[in-house]
C-alpha cells in the first residue's frame, strides 16, 4: 500500500469536519475496523454518508463550480483538501490555514473528489436528470460533429448539381476533377465525423449505463430486507435492466437519428436556398409522415404480445417445480399447457411482426413519395426556368437527409417510451428509503458481551397479515445462552432477524447495551454480530471463500477452527482437509443441508463476536458433531451473548434462559422452569411438551 493511501484516513476525517459533518467525522475516527483507506474506500464512505460527488481530473472545467471543500489525491503523493474562494483555489495547511494553490500544475493522473451536495432530508425527485447532467462533456463534441456531418452531407448533392449545371450544361469538363476531389474529401469528412460521433455516443451511454447500474445495485443492497422481499426478485432484475435500456437507446441507431433530427433544418434551408417555395413539399410531407406514423404506431402497439409474461412464468414454474411435476406424473398435462402457450406466443408475435413490417413499408414508401412529389412539383419550376435541373436533382437528394433521421427517430419511438418509463422508475426508486437514510453512527463494543432487550416489539410482514412478533418484551443479560423455542412459524427466526437489525419492527425496538439498534451503523453492526441462518447459503467459490464472506481477513487456521467448533470435523475430513475445494464445482454441487449448516455456523463463529444469533444450529446431526457444537456453545457462556432457535432438547437444556413463543407472543421467558426431565430421562416429545407447557 502506498504512503498516500495510509494518509487518507486523517484526510477524510478533516474533509468531513470541513464539510460541517462533525458526528460523521468522529464516527470514522473511532471505527478501527477501517484504517487502510484507498480511493475506493473514500468513494464508499462518501456514498455511505450520502454525500453526492464526482471524481474528475484537476483540469476539469466544473472545478470552478465547486461550492464545498473537496479532496485532491495526486498520483503517488499525499492528498490534500482544497476550497474555492471566487476564482482562487486554496489548499488546507494544518488545522485551519488556507494557502493559494494552482491546480493546473497537477498532472491529469490526480483524482479530484468534487463534493456536489451534502446529505439532506430533501430527496431529489429528478435523480435521473441530475445523474445525466454529470456527464455533460459529450454534448458539445456531438453537436459540432453532427453539424459538420450535416454540412458535409450537403456536399454530394451540391457537387451533383455542379456536374449537371456546369459540366454538362456549361460544357466545362475541365472542372470535373476538382468536383470529384471535393466530393471525395466531403465524403471522407462525413464518414469520419460519423465514426467519431458514434464512438462518443457509445462511450457516453456505456459510462452512463455503468453509473446507473452501480447506483441501482448499491441502493438494492442497502434497502430494508422487508422492502426487498416484498417487491420480489423480478422487479430487482427489471431495475438493473433499466440501465441497459438507456445504453441501447443512446448507442443504437435511434440515438443517432435523434441527434440528427434538429440538423434536418440545414437540409431544409439548403432546399429553400436552391428552390424557394419547393421547400414546402418536404415540410408538408414531414407533417403527413408524422400523422400517418402516429396512427400506425397505435395500430402496431395494439398487437403487442400479451402472453410473453405468462409464457416466461410457465418456464420458471417448470424449473422450480420440476420434482413435484415428475413425482405427480403430470408431465403430459403440463406439456399440453406449455404447447398451448407456445402456440399463442407465436401467433401474437407473428401478428406483431406483421404490423411492424407494415409500419416499416409505409415509412419507406412515404420517403419515396416525398422524393417523387418533389420531382413532379420541381419539374414545373425547371420548365419555368426558375431553378436549374441540377438544383432539382440536388433537392431530391437532400430529401433523404430529412426523411432518413425522421424515419429512424420514429422507429425508435417504442424505445423512447421504454426509456421514459425507465427514467420515471429510476426517479421513484431513488426516492425510496435505504437503511442509511437515517444517521446511524454508533459502533458496537467489541470488548464484552452485550445485553440485548426486546421492548414491545411488534412486527408484521404485510399490513394485512397477522403479526409475526406481537409485543415481544424480553431482557437478556450479557453472556447468556438463550434458547428461543416454540412451534413452527411462531416467529423464532423473525425474532433473531430483528435482533440483527435486518427486519425493522413497526412498533417497539431492540436495544443492544441499552442503545436502540437503530443508532448503530448498519454495516459495522452486522460485520460485528455473528449470524447463522437456518437454510444453507452457499456462494460460488471455495470453502475458504465461503467462510471469509463473514470475515474477509480470517486466517486459514481461524477458518478451520470455526469449522471444527461448528461440528464440521468429519465434513472437513471428507474433503481431504482442503479449504480450497470448490463448493459448487462439479464434484461438490450437492452439499447436504447438514454440510451447509456447518458452513453457516462457521461463518458466525469465525467472527469471534460477542453477539451470536443462530437459527436452528442443530438440524439432525450425528452425535459427535452435535456434542461438539453443544460444547462450543456452552464454552461461549459468559464470553458471548448467544441467542439460538432450536427444537433439540439436549441443546435447549444447556440454555441459561428460554424464550417460548406462540403466534409471535412470548408465553414464557426465564430459566428453564423445571430441570427434572434431565434427571428422569423421558422421550424428546415429552420433554418438549414440558417446556412448552
Ligand atoms: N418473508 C416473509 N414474508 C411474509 N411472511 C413471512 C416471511 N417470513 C416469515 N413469515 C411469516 O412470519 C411468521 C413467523 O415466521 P418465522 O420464520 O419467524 O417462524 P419460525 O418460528 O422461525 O418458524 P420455523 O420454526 O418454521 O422456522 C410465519 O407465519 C411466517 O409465515
Amino acid at each position: 500500500m502506498s504512503q498516500a493511501s495510509l494518509e487518507l484516513k486523517p484526510l477524510i476525517i478533516t474533509l468531513f469536519k470541513q464539510l460541517g459533518l462533525y458526528t460523521q467525522a468522529s464516527n470514522i475516527a473511532s471505527d478501527n475496523s477501517h484504517n487502510d483507506f484507498n480511493t475506493l474506500e473514500v468513494s464508499r464512505l462518501l456514498k455511505k454518508h450520502q454525500i453526492s460527488f464526482s471524481v474528475i481530473h484537476p483540469s476539469a472545467k466544473n472545478l470552478h463550480l465547486a461550492i464545498h471543500p473537496f479532496l485532491v489525491i495526486p498520483e503517488n503523493e499525499a492528498g490534500f483538501i482544497v476550497r474555492r474562494q471566487g476564482n482562487v483555489f486554496e489548499k488546507l495547511q494544518g488545522e485551519n490555514t488556507w494557502q493559494p494553490i494552482d491546480l493546473t500544475q497537477l498532472n491529469d493522473k490526480a483524482n479530484v473528489f468534487l463534493v456536489e451536495s451534502l446529505p439532506s432530508s430533501k430527496k431529489n425527485v429528478q435523480a435521473f436528470a441530475a445523474q445525466m447532467s454529470k456527464r455533460t462533456k459529450w454534448y458539445r463534441p456531438v453537436f459540432w460533429l453532427s453539424l459538420l456531418s450535416s454540412i458535409t452531407g450537403l456536399a454530394v448533392p451540391l457537387f451533383t448539381m455542379a456536374v449537371y449545371d456546369r459540366v454538362i450544361g456549361g460544357q466545362t469538363p475541365s472542372i470535373l476533377p476538382s468536383i470529384a476531389l471535393g466530393s471525395v474529401l466531403a465524403i471522407g469528412v462525413l464518414v469520419s465525423t460519423r465514426l467519431v460521433r458514434a464512438q462518443i455516443l457509445a462511450t457516453t451511454s456505456n459510462r452512463f449505463a455503468r453509473d446507473l447500474s452501480e447506483i441501482t445495485f448499491y441502493r438494492l443492497l442497502h434497502m430494508p430486507l422487508m422492502v426487498l422481499s416484498r417487491v420480489g426478485i423480478s422487479n430487482h432484475i427489471a431495475r438493473m435492466r433499466n440501465a441497459e435500456k438507456v445504453r441501447m437507446l443512446l448507442s443504437g441507431p435511434g440515438g443517432g437519428g435523434l441527434v440528427d433530427l434538429p440538423f434536418t433544418l440545414i437540409a431544409l434551408l439548403a432546399i429553400m436556398f436552391l428552390s424557394g417555395w419547393l421547400v414546402l413539399v418536404p415540410i408538408g410531407m414531414l407533417l403527413l409522415y408524422y400523422l400517418v406514423m402516429k396512427l400506425l404506431t397505435r395500430y402496431v402497439q395494439a398487437a403487442s404480445p400479451t402472453i410473453s409474461g405468462e409464457y416466461q412464468n410457465a418456464m420458471s414454474e417448470l424449473s422450480k417445480n420440476l420434482l413435484q411435476l415428475k413425482a405427480a406424473g403430470d408431465t403430459e398435462g403440463w406439456q399440453t399447457k406449455f404447447i398451448r402457450q407456445a402456440r399463442e406466443n407465436s401467433r401474437q408475435n407473428f401478428l406483431y411482426a406483421k404490423r411492424n413490417g407494415l409500419n416499416a413499408a409505409v415509412a419507406h414508401s412515404l420517403s419515396l413519395f416525398t422524393a417523387l412529389i418533389t420531382v413532379f412539383t420541381g419539374i414545373f419550376l425547371v420548365l419555368d426556368q426558375s431553378i436549374s435541373p441540377g438544383a432539382l436533382i440536388a433537392c431530391v437528394m437532400m430529401i433523404w437527409r430529412i426523411t432518413g433521421p425522421a424515419q429512424l427517430a420514429f422507429s425508435s419511438k417504442q424505445k423512447f417510451t421504454m426509456m421514459d418509463i425507465a427514467v420515471k422508475q429510476f426517479d421513484r426508486f431513488m426516492q425510496a428509503n435505504t437503511e442509511q437514510s437515517e444517521l446511524r453512527l454508533d459502533t458496537p463494543d467489541n470488548s464484552k458481551p452485550p445485553a440485548v432487550a426486546f421492548q414491545h416489539v411488534t412486527l408484521r410482514y404485510s399490513a394485512e397479515g397477522e403479526p409475526a412478533l406481537a409485543g415481544v418484551n424480553v431482557e437478556i443479560e450479557p453472556g447468556e445462552l438463550v434458547a428461543i423455542i416454540g412451534p413452527n412459524a411462531c416467529g423464532k427466526s423473525t425474532l433473531l432477524l430483528s435482533a440483527l437489525g435486518v427486519l425493522d419492527a413497526q412498533a417497539g425496538f431492540v436495544t443492544i447495551n441499552g442503545k436502540n439498534l437503530k443508532q448503530y451503523d448498519t454495516a459495522i453492526f452486522r460485520q460485528w454480530a455473528g449470524y447463522s441462518p437456518s437454510q444453507p447459503d452457499i456462494f460460488p467459490g471455495t470453502l475458504a471463500e465461503n467462510i471469509r464472506i463473514a470475515k474477509p481477513n480470517a486466517t486459514d487456521q481461524e477458518i478451520i477452527q470455526a469449522l471444527i467448533d461448528a461440528g464440521g470435523q468429519s465434513f472437513f475430513n471428507s474433503i481431504n482437509n482442503d479449504l480450497s475445494v470448490d463448493l459448487l464445482g462439479e464434484n461438490n454441487a450437492m452439499l447436504s443441508a447438514i454440510e451447509g449448516s456447518y458452513i453457516n455456523l462457521a461463518r458466525a463463529l469465525v467472527k469471534q463476536s460477542p453477539l451470536l444469533l443462530l437459527d436452528e444450529p442443530l438440524p439432525h446431526r450425528n452425535p459427535t458433531s452435535k456434542a461438539t457444537l453443544i460444547n462450543t456453545l456452552t464454552n461461549l457462556k459468559g464470553h458471548s451473548t448467544v441467542l439460538f432457535t432450536s427444537h433439540d432438547q439436549d441443546l435447549i437444556q444447556q440454555a441459561d434462559k428460554v424464550i417460548i413463543l406462540d403466534k409471535g407472543a412470548v408465553v414464557y421467558a426465564g430459566p428453564i422452569p423445571d430441570k427434572t426431565p434431565q434427571e428422569q430421562p423421558t422421550s424428546s416429545a415429552e420433554q418438549e411438551s414440558s417446556i412448552n407447557g
